[in-house]
């Protein structure tokens, strides 16, 4: 056994009550023998507004990813977490950082896609008016649950990304997210559950639940999908509890499964182009 932990939390603007509800969850994937856990996007804080969130970046970055590494190294456990960081203008990235159970960062994720959308009966969002666009989809993490391929949020919904990955030796995808209500409810598990099918990969997905602000409120429901597409760990609630469940990564499963249905041999390159 294997075992992979996802949380769900309610991140909000209070740095140090972020960071220990980070590292509660932390101990709580390790106390459960989980050799990997995966925290939201943005789990050292939600903010307010633009300016907000350049601020509190400032002050969060250093802490954030100190206390993290501790954590993992403590109670020798992998960590997957979303973080805001810091760049040389005045806006931030998106980052989605690996640590080791050494407590190293392994791995730095920048956001690819960035949430501008306008939903009728949802929210207006224009996430790149305070956010750069990383331009480096990486190479996956190997990790003691397998090699982990690094998106997050709103790039679930480009499933190029997860075929490349794929092809570069991704065994796991993983979407530390922060989705809203009225999205989340209409499309969060089918484009997990259809990215792990298509890309025959397990796909573990943190999220943010709960009200943040008077603003937002994010969905929750983080979840583990098998290379089948089976819901195989699943946090239900949408309030701001925070909680972690656990799921078997199995490799031989996975296996198994691409043998069966070789839909990676199979594709048409001569009618599309050539993904690497
Ligand atoms: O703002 C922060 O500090 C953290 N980042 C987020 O919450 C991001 C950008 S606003 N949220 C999403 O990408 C939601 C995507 C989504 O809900 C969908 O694809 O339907």
């Amino acid at each position: 056994m294997t075992l992979a932990a996802v949380a769900q939390f309610c991140a909000n603007e209070v740095l140090p009550r972020n960071r220990q509800l980070c590292a509660e969850l932390i101990r709580r994937a390790a106390l459960g023998k989980a050799k990997m856990v995966f925290l939201p996007e943005a789990s050292d804080f939600i903010g307010r507004n633009r300016e907000h969130v350049l601020q509190l970046t400032q002050e969060a970055e250093g802490p954030f990813v100190e206390d993290i590494c501790r954590a993992a190294k403590e109670n020798e456990i992998w960590v997957s977490v979303g973080i805001h960081s810091k760049s040389s203008e005045s806006r931030v990235y998106n980052s989605h950082i690996v640590v080791s159970a050494d407590g190293e960062v392994v791995s730095d994720y920048k956001k690819i896609h960035l949430f501008d959308v306008d939903i009728i009966g949802g929210n207006r969002l224009m996430e790149s008016e305070g956010t750069i666009p990383g331009s480096d989809i990486g190479q996956p993490v190997q990790t003691p649950i397998g090699n982990v391929g690094l998106q997050t949020c709103y790039d679930l919904r480009f499933a190029e990304l997860s075929i490349i990955q794929r092809a570069r030796g991704a065994e796991v995808l993983t979407f530390p997210s922060a989705f809203t209500v009225k999205t989340g409810e209409a499309h969060w598990e089918p484009l997990l559950r259809a990215r792990a099918i298509e890309s025959q990969t397990y796909v573990v997905a943190a999220a943010q639940s709960g009200r943040h602000n008077a603003s937002r409120e994010s969905f929750g429901h983080a979840m583990i999908v098998d290379p089948w597409g089976k819901v195989i760990a699943h946090c239900h609630s949408n309030n701001d509890e925070a909680m972690v469940e656990f799921a078997d990564i199995d490799l031989s499963y996975l296996a198994s499964v691409r043998l069966q249905m070789p839909v990676m041999q199979q594709r048409r390159r001569d009618l599309y182009p050539t993904l690497q």
